[in-house]
């Protein structure tokens, strides 16, 4: 017996019931209809699963991940040249070995490294808002992007312009729009692909077209230009240099070397694309609750005041003494999930649970927007309320479960970027609020900027507004950030 769910078509099962805008909303609501947690889809092509519990996802994906950590690659991805990213590898030897070089760079015993780079950065933010508040957004992906391109390469960049951020972005909307399941017909009708993109009608090939070539621009331009200073014997200090210098001293002269230099370049490429736009997202997260709750952001503030007070910025070694900034960091990860609908897994070999039948092969997507926002777990899960997360005397209640838990994924595949973003996000959250009052601001038209908890996008989702009234909170504050701008330039 399969799963509940919707009633499938002759032929072409549950194609057209595949939503392909906020899909989230729509698994909950069969988990809701069909009254069970594992909803099963009929796709002809790809039998689909839901997971809309944390029992679910943690049972399956989790307890049984020796043969729940596979996944489908969307034949759209494939087409663009996406083959290269880990993300999108199935259970092989080949994502083992992308994998455990990622993981060399980037677990929570070595990301305390990057927290220079994630610092200074931060405070380069500050003092562009200081300036042109009515950037913020752009602002925010600067700051990330410049993060990434100069501990992955050794860039400095000075603008949005720059060509890197433009190939970074572009290449992280290619993803965003081709993986929603369901969103182009190509997955069921793989003929389609021989059918010219001029063809009327063949959105699925028009898109991969566009996108093919920031792909190959993503995957290569930036490494290859490390290599080549590699070459020249004058390299720039990066983790590219790194990884190729440690390939050479373990390699060189024997076979493995070309096949360690290219899981090298893959590794490299794929935390330039994701790193900046999964928390370029959070941090947009973070300002909007902050613009519609002002009461929570001056209870942050007061703990700001209190730890580091007004002569300083705040450091690193302040966020441990400041739990209720971090139950901020933990609730903005819940309140507004960046990755609403996970990554989907695949099961390598048929399986029973709760007495259904998993066919081998199914993809299982866990909603975890849902997950995030159940009423049990989160009551009034609408409320942007970190104090869910603290005891009554101020620590954080570990037995109401962690956000990050469900937000970065289940078992073999858990995110492996997630203490990288982590110290990004809680750094910037505490520099932000440590100087800034945050408002919604005006758009250009001079009305108040419209906020609401809503997300929208794909794979990774951001809010659809974000605040751009962001004031000094004193004369001190503003004294505060030139001196430190002044410092870093
Ligand atoms: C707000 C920030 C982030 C969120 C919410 C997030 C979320 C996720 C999720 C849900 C997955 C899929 C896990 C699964 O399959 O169960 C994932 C995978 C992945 N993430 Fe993140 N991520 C974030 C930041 C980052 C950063 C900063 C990096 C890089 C430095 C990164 C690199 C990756 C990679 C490489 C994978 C694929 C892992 C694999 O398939 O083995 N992520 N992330």
């Amino acid at each position: 017996l399969l799963p509940p769910g919707p009633k499938p078509w002759p032929l072409i099962g549950n194609i057209l019931d595949m939503p392909t805008v906020r899909p989230w909303e729509t698994y909950r609501a069969w988990c809701k209809q069909y009254e069970s947690d594992v909803i099963y889809v009929n796709i002809p092509t790809q039998p689909t699963i839901i997971l809309g519990s944390v029992k679910a996802a943690i049972g399956l994906l989790e307890k049984r991940s020796e043969i729940y950590s596979g996944r489908s690659v969307p034949m759209m991805l494939e087409l663009m040249g996406w083959d290269f990213n880990f993300g999108f590898m199935t259970y092989t030897p080949r994502w083992r070995a992308h994998r455990r070089m990622f993981h060399q760079l980037f677990h929570s015993g070595v990301v305390e490294r990057y927290r220079p780079v994630q610092l200074s950065e931060a405070r380069k933010f500050l003092s562009w808002i200081l300036i042109s508040p009515e950037h913020t957004r752009k602002h925010v992906r600067l700051m990330l992007t410049s993060i990434i391109l100069e501990l992955a390469f050794g860039r400095k960049i000075t603008g949005l312009d720059d060509e890197y951020v433009h190939i970074a972005e572009v290449a992280g909307e290619a993803l965003n729009v081709s993986i929603i399941p369901g969103a182009f017909w190509v997955e069921y009708f793989p003929w389609l692909k021989y059918v010219p993109s001029w063809v009327p009608g063949n959105l699925s090939m028009k898109t991969v077209e566009r996108y093919k070539p920031y792909v190959a621009l993503t995957r290569n331009k930036a490494f290859d230009q490390v290599q080549a200073a590699m070459e020249e014997g004058n390299p720039p200090a990066c983790l590219a240099t790194e990884l190729l210098e440690e390939n050479r001293a373990k390699y060189a002269g024997t076979p493995a070397h070309a096949a360690f230099d290219e899981v090298a370049k893959n590794i490299i490429s794929v935390a330039y694309h994701v790193a900046a736009d999964t928390t370029t997202s959070s941090c947009e997260a973070f300002l909007v609750a902050m613009a519609m709750y002002p009461d929570i952001q001056r209870k942050a503030q007061a703990e700001l005041d209190r730890i580091v007070g007004p002569d300083r910025l705040p450091e690193f070694d302040d966020l441990p003494h400041m739990p209720y900034l971090r139950a901020v960091v933990m609730e903005t990860g819940r309140w507004m999930p960046v990755v609403p609908f996970g990554l989907p897994h695949r099961v390598i070999q048929e399986d029973t649970y709760n007495g259904y039948r998993i066919p081998e092969g199914t993809m299982i997507i866990p909603n975890a927007w849902s997950m995030l926002h159940d009423p049990e777990t989160y009551p009034e899960p609408e409320r942007f309320h970190p104090d869910r997360f603290l005891n009554a005397d101020g620590t954080i209640n570990t037995n109401v479960r962690d956000p990050a838990t469900i937000a970065f994924g289940f078992g073999r595949r858990i995110c492996p970027g997630r203490h990288f973003s982590d110290n990004a996000l809680s750094i910037f959250i505490a520099s932000v609020l440590h100087v800034f009052e945050i408002t919604p601001g005006f758009d250009k038209a001079g009305r108040p900027v419209k906020l609401s908890s809503e997300i929208v996008g794909g794979l990774v989702s951001t809010p659809e507004n974000v605040p751009c009234g962001l004031k000094p909170r004193s004369e001190q504050a503003a004294q505060l950030i030139r001196k430190d701008g002044a410092e870093s330039k």
